[in-house]
């Protein structure tokens, strides 16, 4: 019997019960080292290339000042092309949009060669995709600092990519790059860039970029826009088909009201010289504040009330009912300074910048549904970097916009607010194949900016400073146009240099697709379950009291090295602060699931340069379960053909699901035997898709075995492993190793291995027992485009959407994919999901049950 022998400790409860499936344990001691190539090199080649770009860094070396938070660091040798940059250069902010794309790596094997072939992908050496993969990046400075910037786009040498022509490569400088740029500064500073850097810029109108970029952002990305009330976040998902009209609120220095009606279609209806840069402007003269930062974090403790004039004031402490103002209503912002006998510096700065900022917001606000209404509006998006994802700001706009509309109008805002002139500047470049873009192809990743070289410690240090959560503050409303002040007292504002946008690096992955035979594409959502705040402390705690352990592996993965502690320490700050970060605003990077929670750790590692934390743990399980593979056959030739599926569908279980205690809670075995058994009268499936989990046992002894079942009864599989390694998964580059490695004892094995291109060489010194097998069909491995334990069938490799074509079973096997995720989710073909519930507590909210209980579910589609 084949057990899930890997402790996975997160899809694992851990503790509880204390079932550790060492199953294999025992019969792997004997076996030595040998020379199984279970597994292959795990950096040899990781193929989703868009999750982690592959640095050379030889001859690196920091530029700059050591003291930075983020100081550049050069890396001379590394063959990443960056290309395309795209600045908006305003009033107050330089805003710089860069895209760097990655090397092709050519080196696809010789599996991906054959398995391409066979599934039609290879189409006359035409790429499918538009564009190589990258990563779009997003920085900003401030414009009265426009010498940093110039340094910052000089030491990266962003504006040399945007040439096509080579000549730059070869150390000749180019004379006539041309960058595109908007914003007043295009103009105001094209004879600096040109001094400077040598480049021209291409000035592009900044009411077309705004709207470019909005209009992308709402179409490509997922969780671009939420609303925001009373200090909750909630992310709106745009029907594409449902998006025009809608008004554009840019709140830079100051305030542009754009009407969009279109791609490329709108009018820039109205405007207000009272924007961001008033607030910033009269608030550093009347505070003497040092930034902005300062003086949005001076408002957190302010109390306006000693500053305005309320309606309160005016009619001795009621509300003003008949007209619909309430005695905390501002009747006058700053109306009580007239009043009193004061000078400036008898006010608090405190309560100085809160009135400034409710004056301004507010006023925004007012004007903006004004608007709307003018011209029958129902949204607004609130895009510059006024907003600065500041919840206080987006209530109060949002109030003004409600309170003014009674309800009618709504508005929204954007996570990537103040780029989104940068962007549609990006986007006017003809010739980068972007504007075919579709939400799939991006991956929005949080990176903690890991340092690659030297400075390492330093992050240590301040990682958790630079990162630290910090609770802003929420208002509560008073009804009736009032207002409060803030509640936190003595709150500094999120560090803008870390998460604080709220913006990840948008990795632009051109292979990946939506999976074909999702029945909903639009409806579906991978997540299982919703992630509300006892869900997060829940998982934050798993994962906290997980780390100590997953660093030492990782470690230990690495040869235990001196440099390798000092990341995993890194790792385990930055993972942390995530954590924390999280914990304290649950929707900080976009709607996240526990998915994307799991994922956020594998990616986290990987930032921190480790390849395969469980690489040695896998291929000692590898080569245990392979050493008891032969037995296993054997016994299982041995039985009857309904006895065999049975205990093949235990065996991937890894617990006896039907006669040992623990109950199935979910047992559509018979159905789904039913099916297979009618298969004999001449319905196999003609193609199964196999999604494989853990290394070891796992898949070894338990889907492997029942891929040869399928095999046996005509079905093409397709073994569907991870693209990158997460936990201690199988990856889509360990498998075919693996599966040579059982075909040495398995003629079914061997034979579809080699029509499936998964074995290329004759096989010397094996005994030939294959002269009389019919010819057979094939055994395939394909990548999924993952590095996470659980899957988004939303994004997949475009290999697995092309094996998918043919495809009539779906069998998802494991937690991750088939109950954190996917457990819901419905496909247009036959699935079975398998999987062992190894945690309590998602035993109980699913199916009521216990931990390890078995799911055995099974969904025909003629049944749907
Ligand atoms: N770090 C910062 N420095 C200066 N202003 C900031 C900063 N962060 C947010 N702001 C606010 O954002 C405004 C600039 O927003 P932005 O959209 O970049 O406009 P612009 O294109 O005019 O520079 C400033 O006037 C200020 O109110
Ligand atoms: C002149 C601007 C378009 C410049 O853009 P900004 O640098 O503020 O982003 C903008 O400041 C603006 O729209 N001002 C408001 C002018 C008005 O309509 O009253
Ligand atoms: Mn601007």
């Amino acid at each position: 019997m084949a057990a899930n022998n890997n402790s996975d400790p997160i899809l694992d409860e851990g503790g509880e019960g204390g079932v550790k499936h060492e199953a294999v344990g025992e019969a792997g001691e004997g076996k030595g080292g040998g020379g199984a190539a279970a597994t292959q090199a795990p950096a040899a080649m990781l193929p989703r290339s868009g999750s982690r770009p592959q640095l050379d860094l030889s001859g690196a070396a920091i530029h700059g000042n050591l003291e930075d938070r983020n100081p550049t660091i050069l890396l001379p040798n590394q063959s990443d092309d960056i290309s395309h940059l795209a600045l908006d250069i305003g009033g107050s902010l330089i805003k710089l949009v860069y895209f760097s794309r990655h090397a092709e790596h050519s080196s696809e094997d010789k599996r991906k060669l054959s398995t391409k072939r066979r599934l039609g992908m290879l189409n006359g050496g035409r790429r499918s995709y538009p564009v190589l993969g990258g990563r779009l990046h997003f920085v900003k400075f401030e414009t009265g600092k426009l010498n940093e910037c110039l340094d910052f786009i000089s030491s990266k040498q962003l504006h040399r990519g945007g040439v096509d022509s080579p000549s730059w490569r070869s150390g000749a400088q180019p004379d006539n790059i041309v960058i595109k740029a908007t914003g007043g500064g295009a103009f105001k500073y094209a004879d600096l860039f040109k001094e400077r850097l040598g480049v021209s810029l291409e000035k592009e109108d900044e009411m077309d970029c705004l709207v470019a970029g909005a209009n992308f952002l709402l179409k490509s990305i997922r969780h671009e826009a939420f609303t925001h009330m009373d200090g909750q976040k909630e992310y709106v998902q745009i029907d594409q088909n449902d998006l025009f009209p809608f008004l554009l609120v840019n709140v830079g220095s100051g305030v542009s009201i754009i009407k969009v009606d279109g791609h490329g279609k709108f009018q820039r209806v109205s405007g207000t010289n009272v924007g961001g840069g008033t607030y910033w402007g009269l608030g550093r003269l009347m505070t003497k504040c040092k930034s902005f930062d300062e003086l949005l974090e001076l408002s957190q403790r302010g109390d306006n009330s000693t500053i305005d004039m309320l309606v309160g004031d005016i009619y001795g402490g009621l509300d003003y009912s008949k007209i619909g103002l309430s005695a905390s209503t501002i009747a006058s912002s700053f109306g009580k300074t007239i009043s009193d006998d004061k000078e400036l510096s008898d006010y608090r700065p405190e309560d100085i910048s809160l009135s400034l900022l409710r004056m301004i917001s507010y006023n925004i606000g007012q004007i903006s549904y004004l608007n709307a209404l003018r011209y029958g509006l129902k949204r607004i998006f609130f895009g510059g970097f006024f907003i600065r994802g500041h919840a206080y700001t987006m209530d109060t706009i949002s109030f003004a916009v409600n309170f003014w509309s009674k309800g009618e109008a709504k508005a929204m805002f954007l996570r990537h607010e103040g780029f989104l002139g940068a962007l549609g500047a990006f986007m006017s470049y003809e010739k980068h194949g972007l504007d075919d873009l579709r939400i799939h192809h991006l991956v929005e990743r949080f990176p903690m900016g890991a340092p690659y070289i030297s400075w390492m410690e330093k992050f240590v240090q301040k990682g958790t400073q630079i990162t630290a959560p910090v609770p802003v503050g929420f208002p509560v409303t008073t009804g009736m146009g009032g207002f409060e002040r803030p509640t936190a007292k003595g709150d500094i504002l999120r560090s803008d240099a870390s998460a604080a946008l709220n913006v990840g690096v948008l990795h632009l992955v051109p292979t990946l697709d939506v999976f074909p035979l999702l029945e909903d594409p639009k409806m579906y959502e991978p997540n299982t379950i919703d992630l509300d705040l006892n869900e997060y402390k829940y998982w934050f705690k798993i994962l906290s009291d997980h780390l100590p352990d997953l660093v030492d592996k990782a470690v230990a993965s690495e040869g235990g090295t001196d440099d390798a502690k000092r990341r995993g320490d890194a790792f385990a700050h930055a993972f942390s602060a995530h954590l924390a970060r999280l914990m304290e605003e649950p929707a900080a990077y976009g709607k996240f699931g526990l998915a994307n929670l799991l994922e956020l750790r594998e990616e986290c590692l990987r930032e921190f340069q480790f390849v395969d934390a469980y690489v040695s743990i896998k291929q000692r399980e590898n080569e245990a379960s392979l050493a008891v593979l032969p037995d296993l056959l054997m016994e299982l030739d041995s039985m009857n053909e309904e006895a065999r599926l049975l205990a093949l569908i235990e065996g991937v279980l890894a617990a006896n699901i039907f006669d040992w205690g623990s109950r199935a809670c979910i047992d559509d075995f018979d159905m789904f035997k039913k099916r297979m058994l009618a298969d004999k009268k001449g319905q196999p499936y003609k193609r199964a898709l196999l999604f494989v989990d853990n290394s070891g046992a796992d898949v070894v002894l338990g889907m492997i075995p029942l891929a040869r079942e399928l095999l046996r009864n005509g079905t093409e599989v397709v073994l569907v492993a991870n693209s990158l390694p997460a936990l201690n998964d199988v990856t889509a580059n360990e498998l075919p190793g693996i599966v040579a490695e059982a075909a040495k004892h398995c003629g079914i094995l061997r034979k579809a291995a080699e029509a499936g291109g998964l074995i290329f060489d004759a096989m010397a010194g094996i005994q030939d027992d294959l002269k009389d097998e019919p010819v057979s069909v094939p055994l395939m491995v394909v990548e999924n485009g993952c590095g996470s334990p659980c899957i988004d069938f939303r994004q997949v490799s475009s290999e697995l959407a092309a094996a998918a074509k043919d495809a009539d079973l779906l069998i998802l096997e494991g937690m991750g994919r088939s109950l954190h995720t996917n457990l819901n989710a419905r496909f247009k073909c036959d699935t079975l999901k398998l999987a062992m519930v190894k945690n309590q507590r998602l035993a109980e909210k699913l199916f009521n049950g216990n931990i390890y209980d078995c799911i055995c579910k099974f969904e025909p589609v003629h049944l749907t």
